[in-house]
């Protein structure tokens, strides 16, 4: 397994000092590899034009291996007025600048429920996550839907149906144990053996539900049973990235080093 992280997931600071800080103490875990979402305090690919030239000139002096792009892509609703934009521009601009650093993958939300949702709203979606998957493949680009609460990718089953219905070689899938069990507090292993022949990429996040709303925690305080997915993911010879999303809130400079400490003693 590959270890890596997301530009926001290693430490608080959003500052523009914040590369050189964040890819050392990531290298001092052993990470180097990363996923882009936030570039200091904005989200890709809408970025400060001075933070994204920090980022690339801090990549290479650090020698960070730039693995994927997460724009947000379709955290929005079918009928928002945002929809347009996230399937014309946001997409198209998000593979535009992932391009130019050599990163050919795009990882996707699977749209955000709405009220007004009906019978024919899946296979809108459905629709939607296809034509930019096929957008992306044409450009050399593969996509991994990433789950999450209140998308229509939010329980195992639910990723499974988008997942079989998109139904192309190059939309894969991102297992967030974290978020699946926010939308349904479930032990991950029976949806992890459906889900696990489209896995691309995972991310590791640990926590539990206090007072009624999800807590993120250390690795290894919370419930989504981090160890258990560890040996899940040995047990079948897993061998692409483990993502670690360490933030906890408020996010704290230690938050990535006691979560790394742990998962060491368990991988
Ligand atoms: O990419 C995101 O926006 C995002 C936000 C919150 C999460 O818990 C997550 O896994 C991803």
């Amino acid at each position: 397994m590959i270890l890596a992280t997301v530009t926001d997931e290693v430490l608080p600071d959003r500052s523009h000092d914040a590369f050189p800080r964040i890819f050392e103490t990531a290298l001092e875990q052993g990470v180097s590899t990363v996923e882009i979402r936030m570039v200091e305090a904005k989200r890709y690919p809408i970025v400060e034009a001075e933070a994204w030239d920090r980022l690339r000139k801090y990549g290479t002096e650090y020698g960070i291996n730039f693995t994927t792009v997460s724009p947000g892509l379709f955290k929005t609703g079918l009928t928002h007025d945002l929809m347009k934009i996230h399937r014309g521009q946001l997409a198209t601009m998000s593979m535009d600048l992932a391009e130019s650093i050599g990163v050919k993958t795009l990882v996707t939300f699977g749209v955000m429920r709405e009220p007004t949702d009906g019978p024919d709203s899946f296979a809108k979606v459905v629709e939607i996550l296809r034509e930019t998957t096929e957008l992306a493949a044409a450009r050399g680009f593969t996509v991994q839907l990433e789950n999450f609460p209140g998308s229509w990718a939010d329980t195992a089953d639910n990723c499974l149906a988008l997942l079989e219905a998109v139904d192309h070689p190059d939309f894969g899938y991102v297992w967030d144990v974290g978020n699946l069990y926010e939308a349904e507090p479930v032990h991950f292993m029976g949806g992890y053996q459906k889900l696990k022949p489209f896995i691309r990429n995972v991310h590791l996040k640990d926590g539990q539900f206090i007072d009624g709303r999800m807590v993120w925690q250390h690795f290894g305080k919370g419930k989504t049973d981090i160890k258990g997915q560890i040996d899940a993911l040995k047990a079948d010879n897993y061998k692409g990235t483990l993502t670690i999303e360490a933030k906890c809130e408020p996010q704290m400079d230690e938050d990535f080093p006691t979560s790394l400490q742990y998962l060491r003693s368990i991988l």
